[in-house]
């Protein structure tokens, strides 16, 4: 029985009844109640990383389990998933399945009454405008008097008397709403010869159950996902199911848009924004197969799909894919595990793939389709420099001449201009002008970012909010405090000032919390109620805006600096998918990079859209030194209340540091964020070749390390985040 704590194994328990593996069974743990799930006797996950298995228990001191819950069963595959991803982590695998079983954790809702529409005739009943109402709304379909007096406009009292004539009758209302089935056939879209090649090439698995990863790229706009949801059709035709990873839940009401449009009915998603209901009828209508398609974030993955026959991960480079808390998993990796233990193909689909995925096609592990071109003749958009060391803009502002002219221009012409930077509030830094100093987290190494609508100096990396004071803490100057560098606030206000007549919408993730209010968003720019848009990195992703011609990016060197393994990869990846915001329809799109280091290889690639030159040159750089996707990396990081505590077990894991051919072990150093939420933090990396696995190495490594005091180690396996 695998319980949802972190216990290394499974735990015996005795069962009154016969239980299948899978099945949800409430577990009494000392005083509490949990949900667990009755677990496979024998593993099977690859040796070289399961964990070693645990003490069998004397029978009579078992105890028994309690009752079964009124669930389908955890299906096979997603259990061998959970144990996958558990031994690839590092993570007990009871924290893992919590991911799984979280939403049983609460007493199942109680069905309610409701009403349907009876065969019976309407006889000589008088019909009222209001009972006429009530008959229109109603259907087979249960729905409680709320619903169908708010939809009818009609009283309760008129619902009661049409039931008195016989024409309602009561009937349970289903606790699953149910989900409408796509059609294949309903928006199929006439393919381009390369398109069509593309998707006969990712049916192909489809149609044959058979595992397969393919890397499906293409240039902005070349109708990728027109392309992929040709597969989806053809698993729909398999009377299979499909599940679509995006990176951003904000994403997936434009997604869900454009699914409705293709196949005349909507997905189902999943994301952490779903309320409790939606929650578990999303999950029980997954588990009996009710639902064909779902789009979510990473956490859709431990969805109990018992006939899952294709996996999809759109935007397969982008780094929030990766969860860098609680159980460290890459949602793009375990995406490709789970297609691999489901026997179905998956594809990953970027305009600008990983080094790690083009590794893995240039292996062969992974097939490569490419699309070349963008859809309907739209030409890609041109990508100029701005050096801001020949071009600068006035003193105290933070947009060049060039770029305002540029903006100008584009409002003239009734066209839509973007401006990004990937920085939310009003200023990164407050310094005081008198004694030069700087306004500091207390609880972490990072500066106080302020966000001058509100007033407030905040941290984003604890959520430590302070009042923006008036006068210097330090030196009690008054006035002296002054914002240097600028986050999207201060380019709104310098903005506003330039362009006093653009109709200006700012797109950031704090003020578009919600898919809802990212979906008035996008209506808003679509209906062209908006003319000038400033945005962080939500409005880089896949939106299709065609009157969008013109890209300004503020800062291209922002993501350059601080020494991370992929700084260069992901900036390119990042402004490519920015400036492919531009020009996707008849009119040609223009983005304007303003950077500081123009001839910087990042700078070269972009200007002159030629990614393979710019991949090949990190290959190479990566190569030699067997770094990641040439190598595996693991990171340790230690963290404990005050620094000595975290340096003592540092030096006491670095010393225990495994020492073998092929291994190396690098530190320990104090974290770029030294102290986080007032913990103080060091890091150890470990890197191996290829062919070792880095997993029976912690797992040996760290066997006899035993934190005491408040200080803890956590593995990050294929880490991303360097901080
Ligand atoms: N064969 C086609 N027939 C009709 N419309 C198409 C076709 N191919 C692409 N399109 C349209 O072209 C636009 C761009 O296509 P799509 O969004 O699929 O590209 P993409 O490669 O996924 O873009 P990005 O990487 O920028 O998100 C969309 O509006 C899409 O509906
Ligand atoms: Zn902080």
């Amino acid at each position: 029985m695998l319980v949802p704590l972190p216990f290394p194994g499974p735990l015996d328990y005795l069962a009154p009844e016969p239980l299948e593996p899978g099945e949800l069974v409430s577990i009494p743990l000392g005083k509490r109640e949990v949900v667990g799930c009755v677990w496979d006797k024998t593993s099977t996950v690859p040796s070289d990383f399961a964990a070693p298995p645990g003490r069998e228990i004397a029978l009579e001191r078992l105890r028994p389990v309690g009752a079964k819950l009124d669930v389908r069963p955890l299906p096979h595959s997603l259990r061998r998933f959970v144990d996958w991803v558990a031994a690839y982590t590092l993570t007990p695998p009871g924290l893992v399945l919590a991911m799984a079983t979280r939403i049983h954790l609460k007493d199942a809702p109680k069905p309610t009454l409701g009403w349907v529409r009876t065969e019976a005739p309407e006889g000589d009943l008088r019909m009222t405008p209001p009972r006429r109402s009530v008959l229109n709304v109603a259907s087979e379909i249960p729905m409680s008097t709320a619903d169908l007096s708010s939809k009818s406009g009609a009283s309760s009292a008129v619902i009661r008397g049409l039931a008195a004539a016989g024409l309602l009758r009561e009937a349970l209302i289903p606790l699953i709403a149910p989900f409408a089935t796509p059609d294949p056939g309903y928006g199929a879209p006439v393919l381009s010869e390369e398109q069509a090649e593309a998707a006969a090439h990712l049916c192909r698995p489809v149609r044959e159950s058979r595992f397969e990863v393919t890397l499906l790229e293409g240039v902005t706009g070349s109708g990728k996902t027109e392309v992929y949801l040709e597969a989806v059709a053809a698993c729909l035709d398999e009377g299979r199911q499909v599940l679509v990873l995006l990176p951003e839940i904000a994403l997936s009401a434009q997604w869900t848009d454009r699914f409705i449009r293709r196949f005349g009915a909507a997905p189902a998603v999943w994301h952490s924004d779903l309320g409790q209901k939606l929650r578990r009828e999303t999950w029980a209508a997954i588990s009996d197969g009710s639902a064909r398609v779902l789009v979510g974030a990473r956490s859709a993955l431990f969805l109990p799909f018992n006939d899952l026959g294709l996996v999809v991960v759109d935007e397969e480079h982008e780094s929030a894919f990766k969860q860098e808390e609680g159980v460290m998993y890459h949602g793009r990796d375990m995406a490709v595990v789970r297609a691999r233990l489901a026997d179905a193909p998956a594809i990953l689909v970027s305009a600008t793939p990983s080094l790690e995925t083009l590794a893995n096609v240039e292996t062969g592990r992974y097939r490569h389709e490419l699309l070349t071109s963008r859809h309907g003749g739209a030409a890609m958009p041109d990508v100029e420099l701005v050096d801001m060391r020949h071009d600068p803009p006035e003193r105290g502002l933070f947009l060049s001449p060039v770029l305002c002219e540029a903006i100008e221009t584009t409002l003239r012409a009734q066209e839509q201009a973007m401006l990004f930077l990937n920085r939310r509030g009003y200023a990164p830094l407050t310094l005081c002008r008198a004694c030069g100093h700087r306004m500091q987290c207390p609880n972490c190494s990072a500066w106080l970012v302020e966000h001058r609508a509100r007033g407030i100096l905040t941290c984003h990396h604890c959520g430590h909010t302070e009042r923006l004071p008036n006068s210097c803490p330090e030196c009690h100057a008054e006035n002296s405090l002054v914002p240097i560098g600028p986050g999207i606030e201060r380019i709104t206000e310098e903005a506003k000032m330039r362009f006093p007549d653009a109709k200006i919408l700012v797109m950031a993730s704090d003020t578009l919390g919600s898919p809802a209010a990212t979906a008035e968003a996008v209506r808003r720019i679509s209906d062209g109620e908006v003319n000038l848009i400033i945005g962080t990195q939500i409005v880089a992703k896949g939106w299709h805006f065609p009157n969008l011609t013109l890209v300004g990016v503020v800062d291209a060197d922002l993501g350059l600096g601080g020494g991370d393994l992929r700084a260069a990869e992901r900036t390119v990846q990042l402004l490519h998918q920015v400036a492919g915001r531009a020009g996707r329809a008849e009119r040609p799109g223009r983005v304007l990079l303003q950077s500081y280091v123009g001839e910087h290889p990042v700078m070269t690639a972009l200007v002159s859209n030629d990614f393979q030159a710019f991949m090949d040159q990190e290959s190479a750089q990566r190569r030699p030194g067997f770094w990641p996707p040439y190598g595996r990396l693991a990171a340790l990081i230690i963290s404990a209340p005050d620094g000595a505590k975290a340096d003592a077990l540092a030096r006491e894991i670095a010393l225990a540091a495994p020492e073998c051919e092929g291994v190396q072990v690098l530190g320990p150093a104090p974290a770029p964020l030294a102290v986080l939420r007032g913990r103080h933090r060091r890091r150890l990396l470990l890197r191996t070749v290829r062919g070792i696995a880095v997993q029976p190495l912690l797992r040996k490594w760290l066997a006899d390390i035993r934190p005491a005091g408040g200080a803890r180690v956590d593995v990050d396996i294929d880490p991303i985040s360097f901080l």
